[in-house]
């Protein structure tokens, strides 16, 4: 196993990129610990394929280092690298039985064949396939293709990380969960460094202990799925993370905080003494549709809006509501009284975070 850093790493499929937009992967440095269990989220072309062929091998990257446990590889092979990877749609061979996909990687590296018997079984045990063993892959279902295609993976004990990239997309929905369950199992119990590609949030939030979310060839944030929630350090962390949403709404600087459309909205001190020293104009307050308080009185600090859609999800409600011309998102749990035409809504400090630039400031307070 190894800890793999991205050392001012970039990558451009063209020869001369002139500029920023013709980078797939923008200048990154970035560690994966040895042991970690994590997901590379975000939305079609973002760069999460390459980043992780880059991290196999199979690319090569046009600037920068991968160093495995400090050591580069840039020049090595896939298989010089030790490096697992599991694609989308199963590799395995169709004549061989599910035992000899399973024992190919050993037998190649001329593994004593006691050992071979004894790592198979142990990893078909693993992954439920004991009794199919004995028959050819061509005759297995899809998920069992997949299961296989991990095995072959898994078998070894030299690996550096084991790579995943999208490896449930061609799995039935019910089946997906257990197997999530199981890798999650694998990788708690043999302590390898898994790195997974998703566009699935919540893939990468019940398979990953850390989440890296990708966003025009960066990792814009690298935390835990809590983090990610709560403290959104950009705004496209805050739009594709929860479902909902985040709320953004564009305000101007006031005195005592940010305004919209005449409305103010005060913030802590010490991000009010921020924005005095910044010039950007680009600022946009954020809160998520779980913390916007919503109530069917007027309260202190609150902001009248009316009620434009109720949508119910069964155990909660999603209320859209219309905030001078804004609409904005609200939570409601099972148990809060839904306004019918018009609300009141206020945003605890805690949870309205200030965004300049599309990045998110702290106040010295917090
Ligand atoms: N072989 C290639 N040649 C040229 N451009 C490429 C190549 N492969 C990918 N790209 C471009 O690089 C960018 C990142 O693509 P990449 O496949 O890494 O994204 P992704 O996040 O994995 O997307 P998806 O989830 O759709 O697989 C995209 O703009 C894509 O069009």
């Amino acid at each position: 196993m190894a800890e793999i850093h991205l050392k001012t790493l970039a990558h451009s499929y063209s020869a001369n990129p002139q500029s920023d937009t013709e980078y797939a992967i923008r200048e990154m440095d970035h560690v994966w610990d040895q042991g970690g269990a994590y997901a590379l989220l975000g939305p079609s072309g973002c760069g999460k394929s390459t980043l992780l062929n880059i991290i196999s091998g199979l690319l090569s990257p046009s600037e920068g280092e991968v160093l495995f446990d400090g050591q580069r590889v840039n020049e090595l092979s896939p298989a010089e690298r030790n490096i697992a990877q599991v694609f989308q749609f199963p590799v395995i061979y169709d004549s061989m039985t599910v035992f000899d996909n399973l024992a190919f990687p050993l037998r190649n590296m001329k593994v004593r064949e006691s050992k071979v018997q004894k790592k198979v079984l142990e990893i078909a045990e693993i992954l439920e396939l004991q009794d199919v063993l004995k028959n050819k892959a061509k005759n297995l279902t899809a998920d069992e293709k997949q299961k296989v295609s991990m095995g072959r993976g898994l078998v070894r004990d030299d690996v550096s990380a084991i790579l995943f990239d999208e490896p449930l997309t061609v799995i039935d929905p019910h089946l997906k969960w257990k197997l999530r369950r199981k890798l999650k199992q694998i990788h708690e119990q043999f302590n390898l460094t898994m790195v997974y590609v998703t566009h699935d949030q919540l893939e990468a939030a019940t398979f990953a202990d850390k989440i890296a979310l990708m966003y025009g060839g960066q990792i814009v944030q690298f935390g835990t799925p809590r983090e990610l929630f709560e403290k959104p350090n950009h705004t496209f962390v805050g739009y594709f993370i929860g479902s909902p949403g985040m709320n953004f709404i564009e305000v101007k600087r006031s005195e005592s905080g940010v305004e919209f459309d005449g409305l103010k909205v005060s913030l802590d001190e010490g991000l009010q003494d921020f924005l005095e020293q910044i010039p950007s104009s680009n600022l946009k307050i954020g809160i998520r549709p779980e913390f916007v308080h919503v109530s069917v009185e007027s309260i202190t600090g609150s902001y009248e809006c009316a009620v434009t859609h109720v949508e119910d999800l069964g155990t909660y409600k999603i209320v859209t509501l219309d905030l001078k011309g804004r609409s904005l998102k609200a939570r409601l749990d099972e148990d809060q009284q839904v306004p019918e035409h018009k609300a009141y809504v206020s945003f605890p400090k805690q949870w309205l975070k200030l965004y300049v630039d599309e990045y998110l400031v702290e106040g010295d307070s917090e």
